[in-house]
């Protein structure tokens, strides 16, 4: 046991637990009846009222009795019920109710008959625990309450805590204005108003401090808890529209979270990024150095796409920033893409609408040609080539491939030795190499004329990768029968008008960069960053980083976790062991990863530990960051 000399008087409902019991309740009793869901609103709405003190408790409470029409032997399954609705992070600091279970007392204008039960389990014995009790008739129904007890009256909190006449510093931990009271009261000497499970503005808007969960009042307070720093203290940052989905499993999973649904520049990004823990971009934003510079806090950033050459991934590995990205969440949707566009342009189905839509019937044969049998030249046989030469040659294509790396050619398709060979030969060429600035102006007047004549382009990759001038040229004088362009040199950072010397040439299929832009890709990509993010944020698991030395370590229950990232120069290692060796931790597990430039190094210890050896780890020579996780 540890005397901290202070008292912390929780409530129960909407704070210990996630729920209010008594609507709990009127879900058992109520079940089967017609008028269910009007009774649960209306008990709910009185709930509220009373909570809020805007009718006498006492009322509140004699009016959802009368409503929920239970009975003795509803509450044992309303406890199991309840016993499933531990608000998570009470749930996972149940060493605190062990440690500090002298100085927890519960104060609720709930009933003991399910109070008591539920809190025993957290070391709270029923002689602290102050609330209501029924009354039950002969026949077991509950017909009231004990009218007597302070705790059925009108902000009868204040009295109840005023008769336990507690020593110290008592802090009241609550989610309504019937818990704040107390401190308004002066008894109380600090309001701590709980918002894990509900906000109430009345509470929190008089509150000392508002807490989101468990985790920061006790990091407030500075007692032992799971995790060594608050989530709700990780500020994340996500631009340019990303899914909302991401939205929603980071901010449940306890993080601060804002979105911003365009990109940003360097100098508006410089101003943002400040406090920031985890910035999340898709392929607009420019994660400069100057960027970095201004990002104190920076530890991840999550490309929700698949490039990242927006990034500078030197400068973030250098400053210990781990990038993530969605390497193959888009990639069906870029495949698809560009077979629909093949089957267009081969067809000059584009110039056929556009004179429709301008009044005119041109019913004619002429370049309009199936996509059979006809030969596919892709550039590029990463993860989309590959899956465009799948399902190209399903639709009877010959299908031939050029990459600078070896790669395995998947059903029939035919490499291709030099880029030369390849556009010698193709009726289509698709354009599908990474990002790398190396291939500025990859295809320029040069290779144009190596195309076929009536030779059709596309490019889904990344805009700087081909000369516009020479492509816009190439179309006019009929070298090229059409194009499909989706991404260009220079892209505006939100919708809004745009320029190209491609505007108004026939065949030529434009979109603004839309390749991975489906429903489904976006909300894939919306689940696998953020697992990534939420991964390395937990656990320190890198595995997948798009620059950073790849460990994946199981997650420990009886262990703290160090994670130390640092220059790659020797000695660094033997240094973390010396120190952790001095301040006698046991190390349980421990694994190092190096690249080039940085070392990883993640070790477990068991045991609880000097908070000097912190100090002293982030003190070792070429330290870049470090980082306890619980
Ligand atoms: N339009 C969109 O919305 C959209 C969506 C997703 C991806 N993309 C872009 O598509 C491109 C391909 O994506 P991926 O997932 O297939 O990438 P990937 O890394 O799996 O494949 C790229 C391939 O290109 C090859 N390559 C690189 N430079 C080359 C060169 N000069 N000559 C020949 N081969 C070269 C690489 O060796 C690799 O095999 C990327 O540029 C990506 O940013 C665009
Ligand atoms: O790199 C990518 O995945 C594509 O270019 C798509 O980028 P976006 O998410 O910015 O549309």
């Amino acid at each position: 046991m540890v005397a901290t000399g202070r008292k912390y008087v929780f409530d129960f409902d909407s704070t210990l637990t996630r729920v209010e019991a008594l609507d709990v309740l009127a879900e058992l009793t109520l079940n089967g009846k017609s008028n269910k869901e009007e009774i649960i609103k209306e008990i709910q709405e009185i709930t509220n009222l009373g909570i809020d003190g805007d009718i006498s408790f006492t009322e509140s409470l004699e009016r959802r009795i009368k409503l929920l029409n239970a009975h003795k032997d509803d509450l044992p399954i309303l406890v199991e019920e309840l016993k499933t609705k531990i608000s998570k992070s009470i749930e996972a600091n149940k060493d605190f109710f062990r440690d500090y279970a002298d100085d927890i007392y519960v104060i609720s204008c709930g009933f003991k008959e399910f109070i008591d039960p539920i809190v025993k389990e957290y070391n709270i014995p029923s002689h602290r625990v102050y609330a209501n009790t029924f009354k039950f008739d002969e026949e077991g129904k509950i017909v009231g309450f004990d009218e007597t007890n302070v705790l059925a009256m009108h902000n009868g909190k204040i009295d109840c805590l005023k008769n336990m006449n507690l020593d110290g510093e008592v802090q009241v931990i609550g989610d309504g204005y019937s818990d704040y009271v107390m401190r308004e009261a002066g008894i109380a000497h600090k309001f701590f108003a709980y918002t894990e499970n509900v906000h109430r503005e009345k509470a929190a808007k008089n509150a000392d401090y508002i807490t989101p969960n468990l985790d920061e009042f006790l990091f407030v307070n500075d007692l032992p808890r799971k995790i060594s720093y608050p989530k709700n203290r990780i500020k994340m940052l996500l631009l340019e529209n990303v899914h909302p989905d991401a939205f929603k499993s980071l901010s449940e999973a306890g993080f601060s979270v804002e979105t911003v649904n365009h990109s940003l520049t360097e100098e508006e990004l410089i101003e943002k990024i400040k406090g920031v823990h985890v910035l999340g971009i898709r392929s607009k934003t420019q994660v400069t150095k100057n960027v970095l510079e201004a990002a104190n806090k920076l530890m991840v950033v999550g490309a929700f796409c698949i490039g990242t050459t927006q990034i500078d991934l030197d400068a973030c590995k250098a400053k210990g920033v781990v990038v993530f990205n969605a390497p193959y969440s888009n990639t069906r949707s870029v495949v698809e893409l560009a077979i629909g566009e093949i089957i267009m342009l081969m067809r000059s189905v584009f110039t056929r609408s556009t004179e429709i839509h301008q009044g005119q019937w041109n019913k004619t044969a002429a370049n309009s040609r199936e996509v059979r049998g006809k030969n596919l030249g892709i550039v590029g046989y990463g993860n989309i080539g590959k899956q465009l030469s799948v399902l190209a040659e399903a639709l009877g294509m010959r299908v031939y491939y050029y990459d600078v790396n070896d790669q395995l050619a998947l059903g029939n398709a035919v490499k291709c030795n030099t880029l030369e060979d390849l556009l010698n030969i193709s009726d289509v060429v698709t354009l599908h190499i990474d990002d790398n600035k190396a291939n500025l102006n990859f295809i320029g007047e040069r290779e144009i004329n190596q195309m076929k004549n009536g030779a059709i382009f596309i490019n889904l990759a990344r805009g700087f990768v081909v000369d516009i001038p020479a492509l816009a040229n190439a179309l006019k004088s009929g070298k090229l029968a059409g194009a499909a362009i989706d991404v260009f040199p220079e892209e505006p950072r939100s919708n809004g008008e745009f320029e190209t010397e491609l505007k108004g040439l026939e065949n030529v299929i434009l979109t603004p960069h839309v390749g991975g832009s489906t429903e489904e890709a976006q909300a894939n990509i919306a689940d696998f960053v953020p697992n990534k993010i939420m991964d390395y944020m937990n656990t320190g698991n890198t595995v997948d980083a798009v620059n950073f030395p790849n460990i994946r370590l199981p997650k420990q229950n009886k262990a703290h976790r160090f994670l130390h990232i640092h220059k790659n120069v020797p000695g660094v290692m033997a240094k973390v062991n010396e120190v952790l060796a001095r301040y006698e931790l046991n190390i349980t597990g421990q694994y190092l990863s190096t690249d080039n430039e940085v070392g990883y190094v993640i070790s477990d210890v068991n045991k609880e530990y000097n908070k000097d050896v912190i100090k002293e780890l982030k003190k070792i020579e070429n330290t870049i960051k470090f980082r306890v996780l619980y």
